[in-house]
């Protein structure tokens, strides 16, 4: 030990930092060949039949409406589960997503639905303050939280259940997108399929918790021993803290086997930028010790340390080890957006690579505004966070 300490203290400083950075890059590597075989064991296996169909309460917090937001509040309508109702939540009377709720209520009488108008002031959260008086309100011992853009299958419920243990308190499914032929949304759908599949695959396979909201499946009991819904209201990323305060309660975490389908009706490559933007900012102010690291792990600074790196050490061409890098790291990112879509891919090679590229080489983009303008945009409001992630100023809406 002694020996490998003099030893590093005898290096060049930059050969040192050059050792770190290769290691960091090995790391990165076994997470993208982990990642893959996670996903090829867990993702789209066959749907079992259960013991037991527990209720489901599925909330759906609404503001306002999109394209395919008919579409994709149809889709719960038909769940293939015998045990379900479905809480629409909106903050108020004006809400033009009312008349689509109301339709689809009247077109489906024999499905139990209800709409709650108005939500409950618990914090500055306005998504829980939305989904407070239907929280109340269910009466299942499960609760499906289900963001507006989702899309369901029919036997995605059955699968979520079943992966909710005697010591589960939170299933996910890893976000990902419905297909869609537009620039914007198979931009999206590129990302969740590779960068964030990558890290949400992994984190959860080796126990970090990672819970992304959109479509989570929380035990009511579980939530009610952290105190309820209503004690995350002052967290903006309620969704990461469900997963933190279970977990320090001993309540396990699970992924579901299907990916959760994204289908929002209006996505721009812009729109995707401003949302990977707003979410890299909860993960700062959340988790600051990732500052350094997220900017890392991106291909092109990844490719650019990493090949400067072994220039530095070995004094091989850093164009040759990019090359093999970017050759390595788009291979597996193909793969593993292949696993986690399922089926046939839904975009040529071609067009993967350009929305790859697009992605990658905008990402330090993306960081930098996150790091400039720490001010969070979200639907109708603009929240600053403290560190930690607690909301310190008052939106200005809602209230
Ligand atoms: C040598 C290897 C080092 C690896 C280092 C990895 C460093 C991590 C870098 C990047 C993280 C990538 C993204 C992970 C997924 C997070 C997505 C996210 O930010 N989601 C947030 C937003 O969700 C919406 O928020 C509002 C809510 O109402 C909506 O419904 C939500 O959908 C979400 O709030 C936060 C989730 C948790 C973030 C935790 C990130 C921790 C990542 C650590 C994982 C480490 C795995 C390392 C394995 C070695
Ligand atoms: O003021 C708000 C903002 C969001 N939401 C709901 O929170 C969920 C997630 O919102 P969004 O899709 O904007 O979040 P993202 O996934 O982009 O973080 C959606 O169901 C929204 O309807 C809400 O009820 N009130």
């Amino acid at each position: 030990m002694s020996s490998l300490v003099s030893f590093l203290s005898s290096l060049h400083p930059s050969t040192l930092i050059s050792i770190i950075f290769l290691l960091f890059t090995t790391g990165l590597s076994l997470l993208h060949i982990l990642a893959q075989f996670y996903a090829r064991y867990k993702l789209h296996k066959p749907i079992r039949v259960l013991k037991e169909y527990v209720g489901v309460s599925i909330l759906k917090p609404l503001v306002g409406i999109d394209p395919n937001l008919e579409n994709n509040l149809r889709t719960f309508f038909h769940i293939d589960y015998p045990k379900y109702e479905l809480l629409f939540c909106v903050h108020d009377n004006e809400d033009i997503s009312i008349p689509v709720v109301k339709k689809l209520m009247k077109e489906f009488p024999l499905i139990d639905a209800q709409l709650f108008i108005g939500g409950e002031d618990v914090g500055l959260n306005p998504k829980v303050n939305n989904m407070m008086p239907a929280y109340r309100k269910s009466k299942y011992p499960l609760i499906l939280i289900s963001d507006s853009g989702i899309r369901m299958r029919n036997d995605a419920l059955t699968d979520m259940v079943g992966w909710m243990g005697e010591n589960t308190a939170l299933v996910t499914q890893v976000p990902f997108c419905y297909d869609r032929e537009e620039w914007g949304p198979s931009l999206e759908q590129m990302y969740f399929g590779t960068s964030h599949a990558r890290i949400y695959l992994v984190g959860n396979m080796l126990n970090f918790v990672c819970s992304t909201g959109m479509s989570s499946m929380i035990k009511k009991k579980a939530l009610e021993e952290c105190g309820g819904m209503g004690k995350f209201g002052d967290f903006l990323a309620e969704d990461y803290f469900f997963g933190v305060e279970l977990t320090k309660r001993g309540w396990g975490c699970a992924l579901a086997s299907l990916p959760a389908l994204q289908n929002n009706g209006s996505v721009t490559a812009e729109s995707f930028d401003a949302r990977a933007c707003r979410w890299t900012k909860l993960r700062l102010a959340m988790l600051p010790h990732i500052i350094i690291v997220e900017p890392l792990q991106d291909w092109l600074v990844n490719s650019i340390i990493l090949s400067l790196s072994m220039w530095t050490v070995t004094g091989v061409n850093p164009l040759l080890v990019s090359l093999i890098h970017t050759l390595f790291w788009f291979t597996s990112d193909y793969s593993l957006f292949k696993s986690v879509h399922g089926g046939p891919m839904p975009i040529t090679l071609t067009r993967f690579l350009l929305l790859w590229l697009r992605r990658e080489i905008l990402a330090s983009r993306v960081y930098k505004n996150a790091i400039c303008y720490p001010d969070i945009s979200w639907r109708k409001g603009t929240y600053r966070l403290d560190w930690g992630g607690r909301i310190k100023t008052r939106p200005n809406n809602h209230d």
